[in-house]
């Protein structure tokens, strides 16, 4: 159980649509749980001109359909206010100061503050450099800085952003958000891996034939058009999310559990992506678009996106890392919108058995399955005998439930906000993580631009289009997720 927690967010975007659907519903949560008590107060700041008691009320509609007594919420929403205030505006920092200051006193807070960063990058750094020169950072407590998606475009904008951020806050004070990172399953990886005996023998490549991460999504574009315009699949979950899991599950034993040998041993995975010649990458790279299909428009036809648009909203890819466990096992990465339902998931195929005691062609792979979204479960398919005479071998399939019966599992945001208050950033992309991400999905991204690998088309409601089958096929494999 944690202890209080005394701090004073600040959080830039205070009128959008992340502080709304996730960060007072994950703050309340705290709250519930007593780790955020008497001693916090929150600043929500954006330009339109709303008032303590209109932010109260936003926060209380956040949180009403969670079934917590009526007191219990207005005394939460009570701990929070609102400061009109343009990134931009150099006078509105020095209204903020006075707000914070006046705030950590009410609330003893002891000068500890997290100042959240929920608003487009390009104010990024406007905002860190004001935080600094307008003393809105304290000298009693700890600054913490945390940032939202997407951290940059390439590597050498995301070296841009960081760097201005980093001028005002060190990296031991800078949390990049990567939410996957928060959730209960991804978490589970390392557990999986490097505290069970069993798993942790054959997680290399003498075992292992191939992973399969699929990051699969039934909605389209919705609100977002302008910002995935800007990104496409690659970026928006490929360089994030996509490269963390692969992270996680190809590193080497962390000498500890602890951030900075975790980290090492991320980075060293990161590090070891195999890069492809720009001709390889149309080989080893699929990129699709949806169309209309299903009774549902096609991208092209989604609001605010241009009829030419060549963004694409699917991926899939082969890639390898190249440490001591995991030269040449093929990873094979999807995701995409529009597909036939959310599921994330990790597909784990071991090699077939050479055995002379059975018929090797009548027994079924082990697969050790890693189910995210929508349920957290582990499934570990295996050979057993069919009951009765003789010795005939059929599938079945083992399931370790999380123990969870119970207990809610935490949303991602409420960890992540937890480890932040905590100073825990092992949770949280380290910037040479972010780097080596960039410097890979910038190799595949150029050799398209340079015309290498071709726009495909797939159906609404389908798993994309068939070139991602094909990728598998032509090494013999298939998708074990077939979407049913
Ligand atoms: N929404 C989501 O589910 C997710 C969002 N993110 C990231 O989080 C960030 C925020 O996203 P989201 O909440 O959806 O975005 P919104 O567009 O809903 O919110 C943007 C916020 O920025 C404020 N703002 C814009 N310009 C200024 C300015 N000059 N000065 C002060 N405030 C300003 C807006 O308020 P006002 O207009 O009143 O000034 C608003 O509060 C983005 O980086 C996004 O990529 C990441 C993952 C998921
Ligand atoms: O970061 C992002 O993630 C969401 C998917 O997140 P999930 O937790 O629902 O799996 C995705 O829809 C969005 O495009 C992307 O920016």
């Amino acid at each position: 159980m944690e202890t209080e927690q005394k701090a004073l967010f600040i959080i830039f975007g205070g009128t959008g649509d992340l502080a709304k659907r996730k960060l007072y519903p994950s703050l309340f949560q705290l709250y519930k749980k007593g780790i955020l008590k008497d001693n916090f107060a929150v600043i929500g700041t954006a330009r339109r001109p709303w008032t303590d008691e209109h932010l109260q009320e936003v926060v209380k509609d956040s949180i009403i359909n969670d079934g917590a007594p009526r007191d219990q919420i207005d005394e939460f929403a009570g701990h929070f206010y609102y400061q009109s205030h343009n990134v931009n505006d150099t006078e509105h920092y020095v209204t903020l100061r006075k707000l914070a200051e006046k705030l950590d006193s009410k609330y003893q807070i002891k000068g500890n503050r997290l100042f959240y960063l929920a608003m487009s990058p390009r104010f990024f750094g406007t905002i860190a450099k004001h935080l600094k020169s307008q003393n809105i950072v304290t000298d009693e407590g700890y600054n913490r800085v945390i940032v939202e998606k997407p951290f940059g475009r390439d590597f050498e904008s995301a070296k841009e952003l960081n760097d201005s951020i980093s001028k005002y806050f060190p990296e031991e004070s800078f949390f990049r958000i990567d939410h996957y990172l928060g959730k209960e399953m991804i978490q589970n990886i390392m557990a999986l891996r490097f505290s069970n005996n069993l798993f942790r023998a054959v997680w290399n490549n003498r075992y292992i034939d191939n992973i399969q991460i699929t990051l699969s999504e039934a909605l389209g574009v919705e609100e977002r058009a302008g910002y995935y315009e800007t990104a496409g699949a690659l970026r928006d979950m490929v360089q994030n999310h996509i490269l963390q899991i692969v992270s996680l599950l190809t590193m080497n034993m962390p000498a500890s559990y602890s951030e900075s040998d975790i980290r090492r041993e991320k980075i060293y995975a990161l590090k070891s992506l195999k890069k492809y010649s720009p001709a390889k990458v149309a080989e080893n790279f699929v990129r699709a678009q949806y169309i209309a299909s299903d009774g549902r428009v096609g991208y092209l036809q989604e609001n605010e996106i241009a009829d030419d648009s060549t963004t694409e909203t699917f991926v899939a890819g082969k890639l390898f890392v190249n440490n001591e466990n995991f030269s040449g096992v093929p990873i094979y990465i999807r995701t995409g919108k529009r597909l036939t339902r959310k599921t994330t998931r990790i597909d784990i195929s071991f090699k077939e058995m050479e055995t002379s005691f059975f018929d090797s062609k009548k027994l079924g792979r082990n697969i050790l399955t890693i189910n995210v979204e929508p349920e957290g479960q582990v499934f570990l398919q295996t050979n057993i005998k069919k009951i009765g005479q003789g010795f005939d071998l059929e599938p079945s399939r083992m399931n370790l439930q999380l123990n969870n019966e119970h207990e809610v599992v935490p949303e991602a945001y409420e960890k992540l906000l937890l480890d932040a208050l905590l100073g825990d950033a092992t949770n949280f992309a380290h910037w040479e993580e972010v780097a080596f991400a960039w410097k890979f999905v910038d190799s595949i991204r150029e050799a398209w631009d340079a015309g290498n690998g071709k726009l495909s088309e797939y159906e609404c409601g389908s798993m994309g289009p068939k070139e991602s089958e094909v990728l598998l096929e032509h090494d013999g494999n298939h998708w074990v997720f077939t979407g049913e």
